[in-house]
């Protein structure tokens, strides 16, 4: 049964530029791109707005060219001076693939004039001008550069993301503005001194803004618009609605493949596993179809899937091949991948939530919910970027009038922890601070109390050295605690190698549910029986035996074999690189070990753990001991069958029940003596 579509009334984007796309002087293909961008009209007036003022706001449709085109833009007026153009984007794979285009654009090579800042990955030099950025690591910067003061331009784009992030991002640029830019008094007088050389200039920047809320937050900055996309996207939505949105992808997939010129298609899925049943799926029905039609390609895309078989989505497709991209919402915005002209959007995203307990205890999940019209708009302009596009929606148009315009900002519905950690490093208090939405008084005061229980603030919420400490690791507090805590028991060999697997963009343990009797199997030989922890470590230990003595390809076998990400393993490597290098820094001898390894390790997984550990109940679940929530070990855990006295988790996931991943059995005892840390704490510092 084919899926039953009624164009959009006013289906087709038009656009008509006023004068017409300039003729192109250029022969280099590239260039000639560029001047072909709707945004390229634009370009005189726009450099001249961002010259004349300190914040600009930019609004123009997806594909105009905002994000490659503007930082070359101020480059080429020498707006930058001396100093660095940052362009933040809420996702590493947007980045990378920005910077590698604006590189190739300018006819060089990444890392070079142009380059990008990932966590634990990195391609810049000391002349790099414009860096592609995720936002997290320009927070990092600003941690230890208060001013930002290597940059003169920062452009904050897809800014309607309002990642917790970008909102940090947003409220202390503000600040810094005023400390390095001439500001006014009310009484006309200038004050404030000019800290830097180069005074700072923001430009903000999305398809799809709340730009007056910009502005009047950036004291009235202008906005200005850029009008038209390259291409034409035609929007379809279903006459009625899907119950079931993986299977109507699939019939729309074949729909596409079976009636409508190539072109290769983008899907958007909420998440991992519905990628994993479609892509099964699809396979299943591409086999039967006569040999002669175009074969079908797949390419899932999804967050934890290892960096290099995400590149994939960029490779050309072969002829008389049709690509296929299962992706969640990393795929929505700022990237292009070549070759799409058909979207199919299934509505549905999966969103990170707080979920807070009574106790000031709580944790971040991900729950599948319906997207924004935003998130749409952003869908539909993955198509039609290097041609005219097609953007099939599995919901009607009443539904998409119903939606939401844009997600609630993260600041609202997430953990605070970190960011916490990161403003009382920088002197400030979360109340203190002007964002644009203020973060939610609840979430406030639980990050406070995990900041606490962890040491990083005193009984009086002031910084602890500790605290600061915890602040130089690239990675959650609390993981950062139980590195630090290894300087007390001497195993910081073994906790950092655990702590770098849990760092890793990729999980470890590949998990099939219906493999898992084969996958323990293969595993045998790694499990330790305090749990997943320790069986990590074995994993890595043996990986790197192997590495020593065995070509790459038996490598790969033996990872197969075992059911075990490569991936994870050659990340975890440079991540406990980075980490040593850290160690060094908070005076910690990384080299500390000792033969006695697995009582001391837990001991530092606890203290980094106390809110994730929970005791056995005598009908066999466990509670959690500081609060009330009741969780089960997660099927793929090795203790999942195991009835131990009390656990510590790394991952809570919540589907239907709570389940605790990343699991390891530690004494009762451990529990038992838990105490606040800080109570007599170190010494204190701001
Ligand atoms: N990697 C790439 N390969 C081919 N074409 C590209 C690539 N990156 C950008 N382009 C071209 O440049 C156009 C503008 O891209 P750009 O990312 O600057 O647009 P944008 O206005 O920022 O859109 P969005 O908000 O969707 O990111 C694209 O529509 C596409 O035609």
């Amino acid at each position: 049964m084919s899926v039953p579509y009624t164009p959009r009334k006013k289906a087709r984007i038009h656009f008509e530029p006023n004068e017409g796309p300039k003729k192109s002087k250029s022969t280099n293909p590239l260039q000639k791109q560029r001047e072909q961008l709707p945004i390229a009209k634009g370009k005189d007036a726009l450099v001249r707005e961002i010259r004349d003022n300190d914040v600009t706001i930019l609004l123009g449709e997806t594909g105009s060219g905002k994000t490659t085109q503007v930082p070359q833009y101020i480059l080429e007026a020498g707006l930058a001076g001396d100093g660095m153009i940052a362009v933040t984007q809420p996702r590493r794979v947007a980045a990378t693939s920005l910077a590698a285009r604006v590189a190739a654009e300018q006819s060089v090579t990444v890392g070079g004039l142009v380059g990008y800042s990932v966590r634990f990955d990195e391609a810049c030099q000391a002349h790099t001008k414009i860096k592609y950025v995720s936002d997290g690591m320009l927070v990092r910067e600003l941690l230890s550069d208060p001013i930002l003061s290597r940059y003169s331009v920062v452009i904050l784009d897809e800014a309607h993301e309002r990642t917790l992030r970008t909102d940090f991002l947003i409220a202390n640029l503000k600040t810094i503005l005023a400390k390095r830019n001439q500001v006014n008094d009310s009484k006309g007088k200038t004050k404030g001194p000019l800290s830097v050389s180069n005074p700072l200039k923001i430009v903000v920047m999305s398809a799809t803004l709340d730009a007056e809320k910009f502005s009047r937050f950036y004291n009235n900055a202008p906005i200005l618009y850029v009008k038209g996309r390259q291409h034409p996207v035609q929007i379809f939505h279903t006459v009625v609605s899907q119950t079931n949105y993986v299977d109507s992808a699939l019939r729309t997939f074949f729909q596409i493949h079976v009636d409508k010129p190539p072109g290769d298609v983008l899907i958007f899925l909420p998440g991992q596993e519905d990628i994993e049943t479609l892509d099964k799926s699809i396979k299943m029905y591409a086999q039967r179809l006569p040999i002669e039609r175009m074969q079908v390609t797949l390419c899932p895309m999804y967050a934890s899937l290892p960096p290099s078989k995400q590149a994939r989505i960029f490779a050309s497709t072969p002829p008389h091949t049709r690509k296929c991209i299962l992706a969640t919402n990393i795929a929505e915005t700022s990237i292009t991948i070549p070759g799409i002209k058909y979207v199919i959007d299934t509505g549905k995203c999966k969103e990170k939530r707080y979920i807070s307990k009574d106790n000031g205890c709580g944790f971040d999940t991900l729950l599948t919910r319906d997207i924004t019209k935003s998130s749409a708009m952003q869908r539909a302009g993955r198509a039609g970027r290097e041609g005219p596009g097609f953007c099939f929606r599995l919901y009607t148009e009443e539904a998409f009038k119903d939606m939401a315009i844009s997600a609630e900002p993260e600041i609202r519905r997430c953990s605070l922890t970190q960011s916490v950690l990161q403003l009382k490093c920088l002197g400030q208090d979360l109340e203190e601070v002007e964002f644009m939405d203020p973060p939610d008084i609840v979430y406030a005061m639980s990050a406070l109390k995990s900041l606490w229980l962890l040491g990083a603030l005193d009984n009086s919420k002031t910084l602890t050295t500790l605290g600061r400490q915890m602040a130089t690791f690239p990675i959650e507090p609390y993981l950062a605690r139980i590195i630090l805590t290894s300087k007390t028991h001497g195993c910081a060999v073994e906790v950092i190698d655990i702590v770098s697997l849990l760092s890793s963009s990729s999980k470890l343990f590949l998990d099939v549910s219906d493999q898992r009797d084969a996958i323990t199997d293969a595993r045998r030989k790694f499990r330790h029986p305090s749990g997943d922890h320790f069986t990590m470590l074995n994993a890595f230990r043996s990986y790197q035996e192997i590495a020593a003595s065995e070509s790459k390809s038996e490598r790969k076998a033996w990872c197969r074999k075992h059911y075990l990400n490569e991936r994870t393993f050659t990340e975890a490597l440079k991540i406990r690189d980075q980490l040593r290098v850290i160690c060094r820094r908070v005076d910690l001898d990384w080299r500390a070990s000792r033969s006695d390894i697995e009582e001391p390790v837990l001991r530092c997984f606890t203290a980094g753990l106390m809110q994730q550990s929970a005791m056995l109940q005598p009908d066999g679940s466990y509670k959690q001991l500081m609060g009330q929530l009741v969780v089960k070990i997660h099927p793929a855990s090795t203790l999942c069958d195991k009835k131990v006295p009390a656990i510590i988790f790394d991952e809570l996931v919540y589907t239907g029940h709570a389940y605790a991943r990343g699991v390891s059995s530690v004494p009762r005892s451990f529990l038992s003596g838990i105490t606040p840390p800080m109570t007599n704490g170190p010494v204190t510092s701001r």
